[in-house]
């Protein structure tokens, strides 16, 4: 159970397209966590200037931009320090993070649920933004801004199918069947200017008794900590054994043939990576996937951890 002291930070990430109502809807999710008393902090990451109303924010919000760069990529280091930064000096209750057009939201969950952040910060919410008629229109894209425009609603908790005001009744209809596809079934908003009506409840959806989020559907992430160096064979054919639903694993781990030195794991794609480490780590691995099986994966590790 945790304490007021060691509470971990809840993370909404706004993920979509250029221009499709990212910032419009920070305004909104500023507001209403104000409304409710929580203390908030929020991460911007633009390639542009930084422009939600300075009263809006007030003095009690902590702003971090970070420019020229996409937290899911050159960024990803220094969205972890401030996400530390924060728990350690401000401790909101809840950190908004409005990403780039361009962010890949399983980069951005994978930033935010390394290692050394698992224990610190819950799952993030992840919230898909759209501009309706250029979702539609995503064809007339490259086949790589296509996959990435379809990926951002792909792995959000939520969906928001803005500009309303600038769709038919047969687009609405065309988007909502063109999304029923996504296995978690996530909900569809339809709204102008980012305006959820019943944005108490999309939280209250997402909120358990304890104030934790929960999240049955979409993408997920688990920890698992080693208790000491492990056999590499093993983990070679757990790997193998994963199915396509994982999507990363990243961590820190010791082998049983060199048990004094730290390496920094990374699988990708199905690719795993090792890298020395310098530092003497804590033997955690992060788990990031669709609709995971915790209780299998932990099971499958646990034979690979006790052998
Ligand atoms: N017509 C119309 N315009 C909207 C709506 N919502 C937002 N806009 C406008 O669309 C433009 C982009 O909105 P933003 O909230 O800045 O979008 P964003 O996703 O943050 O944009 P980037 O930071 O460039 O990725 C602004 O000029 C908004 O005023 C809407 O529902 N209808």
């Amino acid at each position: 159970m945790s304490t007021i002291a060691n509470k971990k930070m809840d993370v909404t990430v706004l993920t979509g397209f250029l221009g499709s109502g990212k910032t419009t809807l920070l305004q909104r999710l500023i507001l209403e966590a104000k409304n409710k008393g929580k203390k908030v902090a929020i991460i911007m990451n633009e390639f542009g200037s930084f422009d939600v109303d300075s009263e809006l924010l007030g003095e009690d919000i902590s702003s971090k931009s970070l420019l020229n760069g996409c937290i899911c990529c050159s960024l990803k280091d220094d969205m972890e320090v401030v996400l530390h930064s924060l728990y350690h000096k401000e401790k909101p209750d809840i950190v908004l993070i409005e990403a780039t057009g361009i962010a890949h939201p399983v980069e951005i969950v994978d930033a935010c649920q390394n290692p050394t952040l698992i224990d610190k910060v819950n799952m993030p919410f992840i919230m898909g933004v759209m501009d309706g008629t250029r979702y539609l229109a995503r064809n007339r894209y490259t086949k790589q801004t296509k996959q990435l425009m379809e990926d951002q609603m792909l792995y959000a908790h939520v969906i928001i199918i803005n500009k309303l005001d600038e769709l038919t009744q047969q687009d609405q209809t065309t988007l909502t069947q063109s999304l029923s596809s996504i296995a978690h079934k996530p909900k569809l908003h339809f709204t102008n200017y980012s305006n959820i009506e019943n944005l108490e409840d999309v939280n209250k959806v997402e909120l358990n008794l304890e104030g934790e989020r929960k999240h049955h559907h979409g993408i997920q992430s688990m920890s698992y900590t080693f208790s000491g160096p492990i056999d590499m064979a093993l983990l070679v054919q757990f790997l193998r054994q994963l199915p396509d639903s994982i999507l990363r694993i990243k961590g820190f781990l010791k082998f049983q043939e060199e048990p004094d030195q730290t390496y920094l794991f990374q699988y990708s794609y199905g690719v795993p990576h090792y890298e020395p480490e310098i530092m003497n780590m804590p033997l955690t691995i992060v788990i990031i996937g669709e609709s995971i099986d915790k209780a299998y994966l932990r099971n499958k590790l646990d034979m690979v951890n006790f052998s």
